[in-house]
């Protein structure tokens, strides 16, 4: 008969045959007896941890009750002293490993033991064969507190699209704010040091490959996405690969990789686009005072959403520099023309210098990390009026865009329309992240085709929460919620004083009221 990993379920309570071999009762017993031994067995084989407690306990009571509890006492404070020091060092980590597994364990028991077999059933996800039915197997449960991740093994002929169907149902039937389907986690943890691009990264998965047969089920219980997020503070220097720039709906940190790669942020009026800009200028703050950073900022709006951070760029644009009052629409853009051919003119020359020698050019303070932040890319694209400045500003950004990454130059752009006649060169941002949108159509735009059935139901974002997107990196099909860092003018103003790599001696601090009489 062919061999189902899922749990076997009777067709009823008692299964009535016509028999054909008489056994006698205690042959069926021992059967039973046998069975439920070997079965107890292989449960302990696939859960050494109770094996190991079970065997700790006694040993510790043996000790314990001979005279010898001193050991045991000593044991247990170095396990302590252990558990505070990782805590300590490696918070996610600890978070992960300990305490989500304990709080999982629980919610697997109260939760998910009772109703799981049922709920499958009543929503089909099932498979009969051979008279038998067979439920989807938890494989493990992990909770955050706000997010229970459920492993599910999938039964033979069954996709994640199965699941993702029925995840309305399965959130309202589990208590749920909402259900996300993802595909298994890959094994390397996201505390992993240099996380699944580094090499450590790389051989783990090539050892331990993804599993396909597998799914998580991320019920939310508790939204952390609810409270505001306050700044994060900023690694100094920092992470480029993975800036502290948002929380993730199951409490932890997203770090956003902005070296090598380009970020897309599309989102309807009052999304909150300003805050992702602003999140990531606070985390890239240590490495702008050093100069490993620098920041090149196109604000077409009139230097309304960045020009309070203008001391924190090393060139800005905003089309309305005090210098050009009065000037025309055309001479605006010529000026975002020029600042973007003065950054392809850079890319050229690195270009020229890596050639033959590196692929990857690593920031330094001699080829600093070059962010280009472009605030309502549709004033630079689509509504442009002279057709020369168009097309220069076009191929500008076609160029950084396709060969920037490499040299070291990122461009995080923002907009409010993700269509192509909008914004021809969409498919050139490999990191997406949609805040808000006023459809459900424009998810499908910003993030993969089928995010929205997964989960990414940016339409459905309500206004109360701006600040709250899905991001998607390049190769990840799983969109993930997270909820930027509110940075307010005041915090924006401590940021300049901070950072801004124009500060000799003592610091010049500046009021908010300042910057505001500066740009205007
Ligand atoms: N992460 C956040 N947390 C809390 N409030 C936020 C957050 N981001 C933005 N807001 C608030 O939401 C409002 C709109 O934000 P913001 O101006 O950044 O939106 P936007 O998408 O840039 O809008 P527009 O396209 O019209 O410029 C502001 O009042 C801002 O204070």
């Amino acid at each position: 008969m062919a061999k189902v990993k899922g749990k076997e379920v009777g067709t009823g309570p008692v299964n009535f045959r016509s028999p054909t071999v008489a056994i006698r009762l205690r042959w069926v017993v021992l059967w039973f007896c046998l069975r439920a031994l070997g079965r107890g067995l292989g449960y302990l084989a696939r859960h050494p941890g109770i094996v190991a407690t079970t065997a700790v306990g006694v040993q510790c009571y043996r000790l314990w009750t001979t005279g010898s509890a001193w050991i045991v006492i000593a044991s247990v404070a170095a396990l302590g002293l252990v558990l505070g020091g990782w805590r300590w060092l490696w918070p996610d980590s600890f978070a992960q490993r300990v305490v989500w597994r304990i709080r999982g364990s629980r919610r697997r028991f109260m939760e998910y033991r009772t109703r799981w077999d049922t709920t499958m059933r009543a929503l089909k996800l099932t498979v009969r064969m051979d008279d038998r039915t067979y439920v989807p197997r938890i494989i493990k449960v992990r909770s955050s507190g706000t997010v229970d991740q459920v492993t599910v093994r999938l039964l033979p002929g069954q996709i994640l699209t199965d699941y993702a169907e029925q995840s309305e149902r399965l959130a309202r039937t589990f208590g749920a704010e909402d259900c996300r389907v993802r595909s298994a986690a890959s094994l390397i943890p996201s505390w992993w040091p240099g996380g699944t691009e580094g090499w450590m990264g790389r051989y783990i998965s090539w050892v331990l490959p993804r599993r396909t047969d597998r799914l998580v089920l991320w019920f939310l219980t508790n939204d952390p996405l609810r409270a505001i997020v306050a700044p994060i503070p900023a690694a100094d220097p920092p992470n480029l690969q993975a800036l502290d720039v948002a929380r993730r709906e199951d409490g932890l940190i997203f770090r956003l990789r902005l070296l090598y790669t380009h970020l897309l942020v599309a989102g309807a009026t009052g999304a909150g686009k300003g805050s992702v800009l602003w999140s990531i200028i606070a985390a890239l703050g240590p490495g702008i005072r050093s100069g490993l950073v620098q920041l090149w900022v196109l604000d077409p709006k009139g230097g309304m959403e960045l020009a309070l951070g203008r001391r924190l760029f090393h060139r800005f644009c905003y089309g309305s520099d005090p210098a050009m009052d009065g000037a025309t629409d055309a001479e605006y853009e010529e000026a975002f023309a020029t600042l973007l051919e003065d950054l392809v003119v850079i890319m050229r020359r690195r270009q020229g210098k890596l050639r033959g020698l590196s692929r990857l050019l690593k920031p330094s303070l001699d080829e600093p990390f070059i962010v280009l932040i472009a605030d309502e890319l549709a004033s630079l694209t689509a509504y442009v009026t002279d057709p020369a400045m168009k097309k220069r500003i076009a191929k500008a950004f076609s160029l950084l865009l396709s060969q920037g990454r490499a040299v070291g130059i990122s461009v995080v752009g923002a907009l409010q329309d993700p269509r192509k006649e909008v914004l021809p060169f969409r498919d050139l941002f490999p990191t997406r992240l949609a805040l808000r949108m006023s459809e459900g159509e424009q998810v499908k735009l910003v993030l993969t085709d089928g995010a929205r059935e997964r989960g990414a139901r940016c339409d459905k974002i309500p206004e109360s929460l701006p600040g709250v997107g899905y991001v998607t990196v390049d190769g990840e099909t799983e969109p993930i919620r997270v909820r930027l860092s509110h940075i307010t003018d005041e915090a924006i103003a401590d940021l300049v004083n901070a950072y801004a790599p124009d500060l000799t001696g003592p610091t010049d601090p500046i009021s908010v009221s300042t910057l505001e009489g500066a740009a205007a």
